[in-house]
């Protein structure tokens, strides 16, 4: 440690002015929710960005390893229907993408703390047609392609400066060629089998709703907190 360094903070200290469901949260009665779970998650989703809710659309992807070790990290979501199912994007040769080959069955977990809202889906995984992840890239931002353009995703990198020159030339490339293939670039389709909706209570009496497909039906159950 240099003389410099700013001092290390206490972490105790920090964590003891930290609180969860301190705020007015809405109420939500099970006995109302839908016949499956979709529906609920889209007017949760909306419901999310009315009150405000920063970068809803972001909710942790979680994968095993071939050797079944968890990994997690935080993705995009492209979208949900009875169609697809939950779908997201990513190379192909990264870590997750190795790791979805390996074992194609993931978990998403989405938390909305201003309204103290947890949705948790499980299910296996499917890799979309190539074609599908070419449209997908293609209605997205140029920022976007470039990103995947510029590839390597999750491989050892030597220098920032290196970074720097692929990702110029990335965006150079995306500018000039709109259209350019970004071959490891993958869409991934999650099928819930199973979908969790968790509201936060002042009272710590949260309300857990699970969704689970047996003999293709949505059987419904409440848990405990
Ligand atoms: C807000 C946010 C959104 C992200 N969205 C994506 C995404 O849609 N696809 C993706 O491959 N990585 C996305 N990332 C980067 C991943 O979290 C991760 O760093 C990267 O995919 C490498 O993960 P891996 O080594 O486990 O494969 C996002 C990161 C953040 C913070």
């Amino acid at each position: 440690m240099h003389a410099a360094d700013p001092p290390v903070p206490d972490l105790q200290a920090l964590l003891r002015t930290l609180r969860v469901w301190d705020t007015d949260l809405p109420a939500f009665d099970p006995a109302t929710a839908p016949d499956a779970p979709l529906p609920l998650f889209l007017r949760w989703f909306a419901a999310a960005v009315d009150a405000g809710q920063p970068e809803p659309h972001t909710p942790s992807l979680a994968t095993t390893d071939a050797e079944g070790r968890a990994d997690v990290r935080t993705v995009m979501l492209h979208g949900a229907d009875d169609t697809h199912g939950f779908r997201f994007a990513s190379h192909s040769g990264s870590a997750k993408g190795r790791q979805l080959a390996a074992r194609p069955y993931a978990a998403l977990g989405f938390y909305w703390p201003v309204q103290g809202r947890q949705v948790r889906v499980r299910g296996p995984v499917r890799t979309a047609p190539a074609d599908v992840a070419h449209r997908d890239l293609h209605a997205r931002s140029t920022g976007a392609l470039a990103s995947a353009l510029v590839g390597h995703q999750s491989q050892p990198l030597a220098s920032y400066e290196e970074l720097e020159h692929a990702s110029d030339a990335a965006w150079e490339r995306a500018r000039r060629e709109p259209d350019a293939m970004a071959p490891s670039w993958t869409v991934y389709d999650l099928a819930p089998d199973e979908v969790e909706f968790f509201q936060g209570d002042a009272r710590r009496r949260h309300i857990r709703l699970k969704y689970r497909r047996v003999d293709g039906n949505w059987l419904r159950e409440l848990l405990w907190p």
